[in-house]
């Protein structure tokens, strides 16, 4: 398998991927937009930070392409829309640079109370000048925090040490995790009013996109200073330069820009009382070791066993809930099929129920293995957990899941029901069975079967009459087919009976044909779990 590393990543990260027997690694740092369209169309696997740019053509131009890996947290650079069409994994490593970035925040906090890039330029120019740089101090100022995740919490504890009373603004912030930081949770307008320092700390989205405008600083008090270290566009820069010029923002901090790498002309370069770094928030020997080592784990995880840790477009599952989950994906994939294939060709809604366990499991995965299964043999592109629910929205199927507290005969089960375009329901339910956890079908279309739920089936409906058994089993002996399980289910006696019959190889077309126009048979179904 073929892996490209697309931007510079840990010697460690590259090494451990070279390690890995049957894995090509190429490192390509740097490329213009046109080599990575040919460098990556052969490849299963991508590690970028966040200078390569994986668009939806370089996707297209990579049909081997399983896995995005991201050595860092923000996947602005990467289509992850287009990837998640394509059934691409797009993950990344989200703490493994928490703490560089908080600190580098802080030093930009630092500076921005006290002069020391602009006091340090003057005595590398030979000058000595006491007058010039005066500060301010930390203690006793009010920070505000907007964003309390991984980074903001950090900077909340070192502000903290420094004395600081900090505010913060995140409407998923738990008044429990504020309360155990010592921060007060307030509005957005509160912290703007009451701040004298401000850092922001959230992705950038249509919501926080120029959160920071001019608005929000005339809301600002005078001499507020103002630090991103997140994304550029949260604070909007025009705004911040004007402010900047007059003085009501007394001073700056940025590492992140609307536009990377900053316009060698942009005015921010200019201004006295802004100190800017080059997006080095995770530019420290520990981040790096350690998200190049996360995401070279996380690709080999993926590309060797499947298993998906930190996916950005879909539910991660651990080694740990994998060994729970496992059985369950098992069961879903099949039950998935099963429906599929005793169903006709127009669907309305795919809707799925889980009664017992599962319940209080994380059942999203379970979700995507059933309408993983369901698409397999009708859906022309190649499906996984990563598109299913977009396959199926595009094929105008509607998705419902509903975990139910009533009561069952079983210990857990799962019901797949489509709704066909007149309305009708056709269904299957399943169960895992014994210590081994066996996939078990325990329902078709509102019969009890019991079935295992693997290989190949026969699903009929015939008439109740005496001799159907034996007249199906001389059908297929006559064709060859040997009978490896049977499970037969009525509602009322004399009308029409469900016969489940798993066959150790599939009736050839003639036999299928007899046994559909069978006159006390009213429908045959071949089902290949
Ligand atoms: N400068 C760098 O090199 C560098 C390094 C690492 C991370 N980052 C960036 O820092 C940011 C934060 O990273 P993190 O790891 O702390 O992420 P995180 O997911 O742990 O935290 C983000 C927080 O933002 C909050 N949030 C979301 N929408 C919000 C809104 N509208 N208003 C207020 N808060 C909102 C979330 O609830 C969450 O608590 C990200 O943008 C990330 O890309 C930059
Ligand atoms: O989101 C991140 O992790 C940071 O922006 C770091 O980006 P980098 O890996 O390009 O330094």
């Amino acid at each position: 398998m073929k892996i490209l590393v697309a931007d510079k990543i840990s010697a460690k990260g590259v090494a451990y991927l070279r390690e890995q027997p049957g894995f090509e690694v190429v490192e390509a740092y740097g490329s213009s937009p046109e080599q990575v369209l040919e460098l990556v169309k052969d490849v299963h696997a991508i590690a970028v930070r966040s200078e390569t740019k994986i668009t939806r053509e370089v996707l297209d131009a990579a049909p081997e392409l399983k896995v995005v890996g991201r050595a860092g947290v923000g996947v602005d650079n990467v289509d992850v829309e287009a990837a998640t069409e394509r059934g691409v994994v797009v993950m990344n490593t989200p703490s493994g640079n928490t703490i560089a970035t908080a600190e580098l925040t802080f030093t930009h906090l630092l500076c921005g109370a006290r002069p020391v890039p602009q006091a340090a330029a003057t005595m590398k120019a030979g000058k000595w000048d006491r007058k010039a740089f005066a500060g301010v101090e930390l203690f006793h100022k009010t920070l505000g925090i907007v964003g309390m995740g991984r980074i903001g919490g950090e900077v909340a504890k070192r502000a903290k040490a420094f004395g600081m009373r900090v505010v913060a603004y995140d409407p998923y912030l738990a008044p429990s995790r504020a309360k155990a930081m010592q921060v007060e949770g307030v509005e957005l307008d509160t912290l703007l009013a009451e701040s004298d320092f401000i850092t922001v700390h959230m992705p950038l989205t249509d919501d926080t996109k120029y959160m920071i405008d001019e608005a929000a600083l005339e809301k600002c008090k005078s001499g507020v200073r103002l630090f991103n270290c997140a994304r550029g566009g949260i604070i909007k820069e025009t705004a911040l330069i004007a402010a900047l010029k007059t003085g009501h923002v007394a001073a700056a901090g940025l590492d992140v820009y609307e536009d990377e790498p900053l316009a060698v002309d942009s005015e921010l370069r200019s201004l006295p009382n802004v100190s800017l770094t080059p997006h080095l928030g995770a530019s420290t020997a520990e981040a790096q070791a350690a998200v190049g080592v996360e995401i070279a784990e996380q690709i080999t995880d993926v590309l060797k066993s499947g298993v998906i840790r930190n996916a950005v477009n879909m539910p991660s599952i651990d080694g740990a809930a994998l060994k729970v989950l496992g059985p369950y994906l098992d069961l879903g994939t099949k039950l998935g099929t099963l429906v599929q294939q005793i169903s006709p060709a127009q669907i309305a809604a795919l809707k799925i129920t889980y009664w017992g366990k599962i319940v209080d499991l994380d059942a999203n995965a379970v979700t995507r293995a059933i309408q993983r299964g369901f698409l397999r043999r009708i859906s022309a592109d190649d499906v996984n957990d990563v598109n299913a629910p977009f396959l199926l929205k595009s094929l105008g199927i509607e998705a419902e899941v509903t975990k139910s507290n009533s009561d069952s005969d079983y210990t857990d089960l799962i019901q797949v029901e489509v709704v066909d375009g007149e309305g009708t329901s056709h269904r299957a339910v399943g169960t895992l069975l014994g210590k081994a956890q066996q996939p078990r079908i325990v329902g078709i279309n509102g019969r009890e079967v019991e079935v295992a739920a693997e290989g190949k089936l026969l699903v009929l409906e015939n008439l109740d009459l005496p001799g159907m058994v034996g007249e199906i089993g001389t059908l297929l002996g006559r064709a060859g087919v040997n009978i490896a399980d049977m499970s037969l289910s009525r509602l009322v006696q004399g009308e029409t009976a469900y016969m489940v019959v798993r066959v150790d190889s599939e009736p050839k077309e003639a036999a299928r044909e007899e046994i559909k126009a069978h006159p006390k048979i009213k429908l045959a179904k071949f089902v290949q779990l």
